[in-house]
């Protein structure tokens, strides 16, 4: 399988083209990426090109990884291929259509996909096959794990949920940090304990493998001193503040639709 991707040299792009040969799913000469500026100089095995029908020409599968507002400039046509885009507010249609071809996939991956962490979820369009959908399971496993959903409103959520990726755990951890050193602690040590707190929290919600509600529960049932911080917390709107942002993050992700 030969696997081109636009805006290869990109954050998404260039992490699914490294994650993809250094996990050994393909060879750097079964990639083909394509870049507006100078190629960067890694994977200095893979075909670079300017060219994005040059690209697709080459190409088996072809995925679409430039931001929404370069999309109208992509001049590529692929009649009868495999294309899955992870570009977010960019339909289905709109890929259909402009690329000559019902084999569309969406997918929203997040940037832990540098750390072969991206929890990707994608849908496909009708004309995509059993054989269409392996490949796809191979490009979204080469960067972490994923799920395919049943239509494009979930992508449209999921933009502004797992799409985000490290944004909002990053946010929490800079609150955490700000509260730490106004505290006077040195900012290293509060730097690595919220990050080890962090991963911490990330393997033990994994290997518990229940509803992370049930964790908060656990603490709160405690009734010592984390309890205390839980609910000043909530009291103070916490959980209406996340709803606020994922609300605005969910209109952007659907006004780029209209973009
Ligand atoms: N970053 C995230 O966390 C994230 C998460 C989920 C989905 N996404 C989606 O993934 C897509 C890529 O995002 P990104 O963060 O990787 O953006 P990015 O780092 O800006 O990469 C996009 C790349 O596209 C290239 N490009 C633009 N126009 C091109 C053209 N005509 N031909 C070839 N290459 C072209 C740019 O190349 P030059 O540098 O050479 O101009 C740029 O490196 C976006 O649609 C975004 O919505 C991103
Ligand atoms: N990161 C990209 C953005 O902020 C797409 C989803 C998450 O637009």
């Amino acid at each position: 399988m030969h696997v081109g991707i636009i805006g290869g040299n990109g954050w998404i792009g260039g992490a699914l083209a490294r994650a993809l040969v250094a996990g050994g799913s393909l060879g750097e000469a079964d990639l083909t990426l394509s870049c507006r500026s100078a190629p960067p100089g890694w994977l200095p095995g893979a075909r670079w090109t300017r060219d994005s029908r040059e690209l697709a020409e080459r190409s088996d599968v072809i995925v679409l990884s430039v931001r929404p507002q370069d999309w109208p400039a992509i001049d590529v046509a692929a009649p009868g291929k495999l294309v899955v885009s992870v570009m977010a507010g960019v339909s289905l249609a709109d890929i259909a259509g402009r690329l000559g071809t019902g084999r569309v996939v969406r997918a929203l991956p997040n940037a832990a996909a540098e750390v072969g962490r991206s929890y990707t979820p994608w849908t496909a369009a009708a004309e995509v096959t059993e054989a269409d959908r392996a490949a796809v399971r191979l490009l979204v496993e080469a960067i972490g794990s994923g799920d395919e959903v049943g239509s494009e409103a979930e992508i449209d959520y999921m933009t502004g949920l797992s799409g985000t990726g490290p944004a909002y755990p990053a946010l929490l951890a800079t609150a955490l940090i700000a509260d730490a050193v106004a505290h006077g602690l040195p900012p290293a040590v509060a730097r690595r304990a919220v990050v080890e707190m962090l991963i911490g929290t990330g393997r033990l919600l994994e290997a518990k493998d229940e509803d992370p509600a049930e964790t908060v529960k656990a603490f709160v049932d405690y009734r010592g001193v984390t309890a205390e911080g839980i609910e000043a917390m909530r009291a103070a709107g916490f959980d209406a503040a996340v709803a606020k942002g994922l609300g605005a993050a969910l209109a952007k992700s659907l006004a780029l639709q209209g973009a």
